[in-house]
């Protein structure tokens, strides 16, 4: 995939919760077209929040960008709201894999659909695309999604975020709580629609080490600020980076992806 112009820009972003808790103190990073881009960082850094900011959904959280700007395709977007962003193609799957518990694994994915207005007509290719991508999800279509797996969960969740069809899928620590053989089929995944279609991802890890086997460039965040901002080949070798601000000992990472 060539990667092209910016697509996505944070400059200097600042955020309080409440106007009182500082969250984010300077957090710049760029996504350009047709790029992964990791947002590293270790627990309680400021990921969530800087994707919240970017994608419109602090104030639902009495959150504030205090400073800083956000630029998507060339346009200020720092404080426009997600709907918005969603129909210009900025679309988030949040940390947590939020579906909709009572419907159907499907009917979650047609949700996605219809936030771009999808009639019935399109919709059943979408939805050939999203199985063909999760073949797990064509055999568990018509199972209630609080009834799925957890791996099944986060793979309609990621699945409706498509159906909308993002120019950039966002996304917050996909691997939280999921078998490493589950996060290694969600991001063979995403890098195939990163392939293929050229979709730009930026996805917020806490598992480094998956996240900078498919990411190419990545961003680290400590306590609410970029301290690094680089190649993503550059993080993986660079032993002293990972010890220093990934928490990787001698041996291995000190904290191993949940099973
Ligand atoms: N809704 C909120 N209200 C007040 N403070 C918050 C809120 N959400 C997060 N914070 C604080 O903001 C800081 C950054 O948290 P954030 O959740 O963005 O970090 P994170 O890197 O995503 O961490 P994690 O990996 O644990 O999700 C933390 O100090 C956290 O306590």
């Amino acid at each position: 995939m060539t990667i092209h112009e910016v697509l996505l820009s944070l400059d200097g972003v600042e955020a309080t919760y409440n106007h009182a808790i500082r969250a984010l103190s300077g957090v710049s990073l760029t996504v350009r077209t047709g790029e992964i881009v990791a947002l590293l960082g270790a627990n309680g850094a400021g990921k969530t929040t800087a994707l919240k900011a970017l994608s419109g959904l602090l104030p639902a959280e009495r959150g504030q960008i205090a400073a800083g700007t956000i630029v998507y395709d060339g346009g200020d977007v720092t404080r426009r709201s997600p709907a918005e962003l969603v129909r210009a193609g900025l679309v988030q799957v949040l940390e947590g894999r939020h579906c909709f518990r009572s419907l159907t694994v499907e009917d979650n994915l047609i949700v996605g659909g219809q936030v771009q207005g999808l009639g019935r007509a399109a919709l059943r290719p979408e939805l050939e695309r999203i199985y063909t991508l999760f073949p797990r999800l064509r055999d568990r279509r018509k199972t209630a999604a609080g009834l799925t797996s957890g791996g099944e969960q986060q793979m309609t969740a990621i699945g409706r975020a498509l159906m909308a069809r993002p120019r950039l899928l966002v996304l917050d620590e996909p691997s939280m709580g999921l078998a490493p053989l589950v996060v290694e089929g969600i991001f063979t995944a995403l890098k195939r629609l990163n392939r293929e279609e050229g979709l730009s991802i930026l996805v917020a890890e806490q598992n480094s080490t998956v996240a900078l086997r498919h990411a190419d460039r990545a961003s680290v965040l400590e306590t609410g600020r970029t301290v690094l901002d680089g190649p993503a080949a550059d993080l993986r070798e660079r032993d002293d980076i990972k010890a220093f601000y990934l928490g990787f000992g001698v041996g291995g990472p000190a904290a191993p992806a949940a099973a």
